[in-house]
C-alpha cells in the first residue's frame, strides 16, 4: 500500500522510466536513443534562443527535479527531519509521523523552496525552533520559514553565498558613445552575469542602515560619467543626510543641490516645473519623445533617504512632495526626467509610493514584511531572503531584485565605490564642466 500511494504522489518517477521503457521496445534503444538526444537538444535550444521564459518555465523544475533525486531523496531528508526533532510520534501506534515534501522549487542556482504538508498533530512550531539544526544538518548556509496556508510550510533554503569578494567599482567610459542608457553595469548576478540597470526607469533602492544602498546609485553614475560631464544627463540631489552626496553639491557637480526638508521640496517642485516645461516644448513642436542631447537632457532625480521626507517630516511637506513625485512617476519617462529614491525603512508612508518605481532593489532589510513590501508580494516566499542576510560588513551591497520578465528574485551584489572612486568621478565629470549655470537651492 505504502508503495502504491509513494507512485501515485510521483507520477514522474513512474511516467518517466515506464515511457523509456515503452518505447525501447517500441521503437527499438537506438531510436529512444535518437529521441532522449533530441530533447536535450530542443532543451538547449530553447535555453539559448529564449533565456528568459527557459529561467521561467523550465530552469526551476529542472533544478528541483535534479535536487529531489539527489538533496531530497526521501530516506536521507526523513533522517535529517529525525536527526532535528522535526516529527511527532502517533501516541496510539506509536509510528513516526514525518511532513511530506508536496512541492519543491528552485528558482536560483543558490535557493530551493520546499513546500511540506505537516504530518497530523504535527505543529509547525516544530518545525520553525528547529531551522539552525537543520541548515546544519544538510550543509546549508541559512534555512528561512514561511506559512503558506493552515497544514503547510514552506523552507526558504540557501544553499550556498555567491558573493564571497568585494566587486569593483565600475569603469568610467571615456566617452558618451560607450553609454547605453539601458544598460548600465552596477555589479553582479549569483549567476555570475552582469548585473545592469535601465537609466530611463525609476529605481528604489531599500536597505537597513549600512546595507550599502549608495553603492548602486554611485555604481550608475560611473557608468553615466561622460554623459553627466558633457551636460546630457543633469543631477538633481535631495540630500537630507547630508552625507556622501553632499560632496556632489560641494563640487557643484549635481545641477541642482537640496539639503535641508525645504529645500528638497523646492527642488523637486522645481523639477516638476521643468518636467512641465519640456511637455509645452513637446506640444509646441509635436514632438513625443526626447532626443538626449546638450539641449534636452536627461534629467535624474537622487533621493537619498526618501522615508525621510515623506515619513518623519514635516507633514504638509510630505503631501506635497508625494503630489509631485507621483508627477515625476507617471509622466516623466515621456519628458527624460527620472528618479531614484533610497530608503531605510519602507513603512507605510513610503510603501504607497513604491509602485511609482518600476525597478526595485531590497538590500539587507530588518523586517520579513519589508521584503514585500519592497519587492511584491510573494518575494520572499520565492526565496528573496534579504531580511536573512547577516547585518555584518561583508554582507554590504548584497541584496535581492525581481528579474522583470520572469518574476523570480535573483540575488545581486552592487560594486563597491570607494571614496577615492567618488572623488575620481567628481573629478572626472568637472574636467570638462562649464560651472555657469549650476546652483545649490538652499
Ligand atoms: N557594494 C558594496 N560592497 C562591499 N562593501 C560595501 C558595499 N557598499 C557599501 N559597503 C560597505 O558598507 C559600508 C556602509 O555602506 P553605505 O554607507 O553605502 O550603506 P547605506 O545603505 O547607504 O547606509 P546608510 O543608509 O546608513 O547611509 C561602507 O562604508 C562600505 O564599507
Amino acid at each position: 500500500m505504502k508503495a502504491l500511494k509513494w507512485l501515485l504522489r510521483h507520477p514522474g518517477a513512474t511516467v518517466g522510466p515506464a515511457a523509456v521503457l515503452g518505447s525501447g521496445l517500441e521503437l527499438g534503444w537506438s531510436a529512444t536513443g535518437g529521441l532522449a538526444g533530441g530533447t536535450v537538444g530542443a532543451l538547449t535550444c530553447w535555453y539559448r534562443a529564449h533565456p528568459d521564459t527557459f529561467d521561467h518555465y523550465a530552469a526551476p523544475r529542472l533544478r528541483a527535479w535534479r535536487r529531489r533525486w539527489s538533496v531530497y531523496l526521501g530516506p536521507r531528508f526523513t533522517r535529517a527531519l529525525r536527526a532535528c526533532d522535526m516529527y511527532v510520534t502517533d501516541r496510539k501506534t506509536g509510528e513516526d509521523l514525518f511532513p511530506r515534501i508536496t512541492r519543491l522549487r528552485s528558482y536560483s542556482p543558490s535557493v530551493d523552496v520546499v513546500t511540506l504538508a505537516l504530518a497530523r498533530g504535527q505543529g509547525r512550531r516544530s518545525i520553525e525552533d528547529n531551522l539552525d539544526r537543520l541548515a546544519d544538518t544538510l550543509r546549508v548556509q541559512r534555512i528561512a520559514f514561511e506559512h503558506p496556508k493552515p497544514g503547510y510550510v514552506a523552507l526558504i533554503i540557501e544553499r550556498s553565498e555567491p558573493f564571497t569578494e568585494t566587486i569593483p567599482a565600475p569603469e568610467m567610459p571615456a566617452e558618451p558613445d560607450a553609454v547605453d542608457l539601458d544598460d548600465i553595469y552596477v555589479g553582479d548576478t549569483e549567476y555570475g552575469t552582469d548585473w545592469r540597470l535601465r537609466i530611463r526607469d525609476h529605481l528604489l533602492v531599500a536597505g537597513a542602515t549600512g546595507a550599502g544602498k549608495n553603492s548602486v546609485v554611485l555604481s550608475e553614475l560611473r557608468g553615466l560619467a561622460p554623459l553627466i560631464r558633457d551636460g546630457l544627463v543633469r543631477l538633481w540631489v535631495c540630500d537630507p543626510k547630508q552625507l556622501e552626496f553632499r560632496k556632489f553639491g560641494d563640487a557643484d557637480v549635481a545641477y541642482r543641490y537640496g539639503d535641508t526638508e525645504e529645500a528638497c521640496a523646492d527642488l523637486v517642485a522645481e523639477y516638476v516645473a521643468d518636467l512641465r516645461e519640456v511637455q509645452q516644448h513637446f506640444a509646441r513642436t509635436g514632438r513625443r519623445k526626447i532626443e538626449v542631447s546638450a539641449e534636452t537632457p536627461l534629467n535624474l532625480l537622487i533621493i537619498d533617504e526618501i522615508g525621510a521626507l515623506l515619513a518623519y517630516g514635516d507633514g504638509a511637506i510630505a503631501r506635497t512632495l508625494r503630489k509631485l513625485l507621483a508627477i515625476v512617476g507617471s509622466q516623466g519617462r515621456a519628458t527624460g526626467h527620472f528618479m531614484t529614491a533610497l530608503v531605510q525603512e519602507p513603512s507605510k508612508d513610503v510603501v504607497p509610493v513604491r509602485d511609482l518605481f518600476p525597478t526595485r532593489v531590497c538590500l539587507r532589510v530588518t523586517a520579513q514584511s519589508h521584503v514585500d513590501m519592497v519587492l511584491g508580494e510573494g518575494a520572499r516566499l520565492r526565496g528573496a531572503l534579504a531580511d536573512e542576510i547577516p547585518n555584518v560588513p561583508d554582507t554590504a551591497g548584497i541584496g535581492y531584485v525581481i528579474r522583470q520578465r520572469t518574476r523570480v528574485p535573483q540575488r545581486v551584489r552592487a560594486a563597491y565605490v570607494d571614496d577615492r572612486e567618488i572623488d575620481e568621478l567628481i573629478a572626472f565629470i568637472r574636467s570638462n564642466r562649464p560651472t555657469a549655470g549650476l546652483s545649490v537651492v538652499a
